[in-house]
């Protein structure tokens, strides 16, 4: 089980092409299954202890790997049960599912097991789980429980209309799921839309996700991320490659014996009409590193290491500023908008978020010859950019090559993308992360970064990730103040 932080992120069309390139050098599409489900039942062992396992198999060939992890994990003396929603479709599953020589239940009868394995749906899930009924077996009432089953003996679906009696496939797994004491999805949890991130139905919040052989979009994406639990990746020997990559843990310049405080980077905010928000940003970047922080405009106070100065062309033209950040409690009012073309015009590297977002044309941004890094969250993303329903990663690189910027496009699950087409997505943002000026300390966070030399899409991503660190650190009920002092633990621990 490898983490995931790092990991090329492929689309279910990028996986298949991985995977047809393996199978046209011979490997069989058997080779690879019996290779996730061997990977999947190793995990599952390990996990599992001395307790039953029940793993739902699906027709497809997700349903397949469940069907070579249950035949594995009994050969390992495993105690492992299957239940299946219809008899498999693909030529690889049915020989995995010809592999199992145990009984098979039906998902609707199934009896829970403290671990469940949800091979029900992966990758080629194009509809809602709650458009299925669950099949009846062709047996007689008088039949026997599918576990006395004789060993090998198969079971026979049939479709039947729903009748109210019924239960949805999504009923069965939330009811399986809230009854284990370990829930693993195998490549997904069933009901999420891969590519999207978009839920079709809702599943359980699995606890443990287990990727194969790439991390895809809905692993990180909201609002699939939320099912997936701890995400882990299982190696079935397809090599990936991809401009998409999971947020890796950075790696920052530390000062030398040389350093001064300019060599490690001058940070500018402008303020406006909400200082406190700048105040927030200006902190944030003394606190990620930034060697001298100087705030433009009318604001007092503490601390006494943050310079503060009346917003001035002269001040601006100041060549030793690194970075300069707008858009934190600028406000909107023509003041606002001439700081604005004046911070445009300035010539220093950019970050701009908050209400300079609202105030800005992307075509205009496009024209800088500076390098610019947007912070939108998903209001101002949809105000500058239009709306659209696209996934999240589409709308991060278009906007990004549109803007010939970074954008960083915030949220829950935060995508960064340059216009070259690269994308970061971070994972596990903490919940408490949604409260008044974390936005304004991801800005002067980055603003340290870009002061600090990093290239803008380096930048983007080390201030995310601080931030991102900064706010676990916390745990709950933080404010926007407490996460950019722990800014300075975040970067301690790298
Ligand atoms: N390819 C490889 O080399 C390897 C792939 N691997 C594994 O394969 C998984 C992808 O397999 P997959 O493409 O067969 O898709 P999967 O998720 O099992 O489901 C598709 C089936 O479900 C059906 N179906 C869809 N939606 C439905 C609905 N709402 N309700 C009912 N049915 C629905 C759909 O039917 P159809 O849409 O064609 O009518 C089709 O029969 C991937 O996640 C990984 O686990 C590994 O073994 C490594 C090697
Ligand atoms: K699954």
């Amino acid at each position: 089980m490898i983490r995931i932080e790092c990991q090329p992120i492929l689309t279910a069309a990028e996986m298949r092409a991985a995977e047809n390139a393996v199978i046209a050098t011979g490997v069989s599409v058997e080779t690879l299954m019996d290779r996730a489900g061997t990977a999947i039942a190793e995990a599952v062992r390990r996990l599992a202890g001395t307790n039953e396992v029940l793993i739902l198999c699906g027709p497809g060939n997700n349903g397949g790997d469940g069907y070579v992890a249950a035949r594995v994990l009994a050969e390992m003396g495993v105690p492992v049960r299957v239940a299946a929603l219809s008899e498999p479709k693909t030529d690889a599953a049915k020989s995995a599912r010809a592999g199992w020589l145990g009984p098979i239940e039906t998902l609707a009868e199934a009896k829970h097991a403290p671990i469940l394995v949800d091979a029900l749906f992966g990758s080629g899930l194009t509809r809602p789980l709650d458009a299925i009924t669950t099949p009846t077996p062709n047996r007689s009432p008088a039949d026997a429980g599918a576990q006395d089953r004789p060993l090998g003996e198969r079971l026979e679906f049939s479709w039947a209309p729903a009748s109210a009696r019924e239960r949805s496939v999504v009923e069965c797994l939330h009811s399986l799921g809230n009854a284990a004491l370990l829930s693993i999805a195998v490549d997904l949890p069933s009901g999420l839309a891969t590519d999207s991130g978009q839920a079709l139905s809702t599943p359980p919040v699995f606890d443990l996700t287990l990727a194969l052989g790439a991390v895809k979009p809905a692993h990180l994406l909201q609002p699939a991320a939320r099912y997936c639990g701890q995400i882990r990746l299982l190696d079935i020997g397809v090599p990936t490659v991809s401009q998409a990559e999971v947020l890796k843990t950075p790696s920052l310049p530390t000062p030398g014996p040389d350093s001064h405080k300019y060599t490690r980077g001058m940070v500018a905010i402008i303020a406006g009409t909400m200082s406190g928000a700048a105040d927030l940003a200006a902190l944030a970047a003394m606190r990620a590193g930034a060697g001298y922080v100087t705030l433009l405009g009318d604001s007092q106070g503490p601390p006494h290491a943050l310079v503060r100065t009346p917003f001035s062309d002269q001040a601006l033209a100041n060549d030793r500023i690194g970075a300069l950040v707008i858009g934190p409690g600028l406000g909107r009012d023509d003041t606002a908008r001439a700081r604005l073309e004046a911070a445009l015009n300035a010539g220093h590297p950019l970050i701009i978020d908050g209400d300079a977002l609202r105030l800005l044309d992307p075509d205009h941004i496009k024209a800088l010859k500076v390098p610019v890094i947007l912070t939108p969250h998903a209001g101002e993303f949809d105000a500058l950019f239009g709306k659209s329903d696209t996934d999240k990663i589409t709308r991060a690189r278009d906007a990004a090559t549109r803007a010939n910027a970074v954008v960083v496009f915030k949220g829950a699950d935060t995508v960064i993308a340059a216009p070259d087409g690269r994308v970061r997505i971070a994972q596990g943002a903490s919940d408490w992360l949604s409260t008044a000026g974390t936005g304004d300390v991801l800005s002067g966070a980055i603003g340290a970064m870009l002061a600090a030399k990093l290239d803008p899409l380096d930048s983007a991503c080390a201030g995310v990730w601080l931030h991102g660190d900064a706010a676990r650190r916390l745990g709950p009920a933080f404010i926007a103040d407490d996460l950019a002092e722990a800014l300075r633990s975040a970067r301690a621990s790298l």
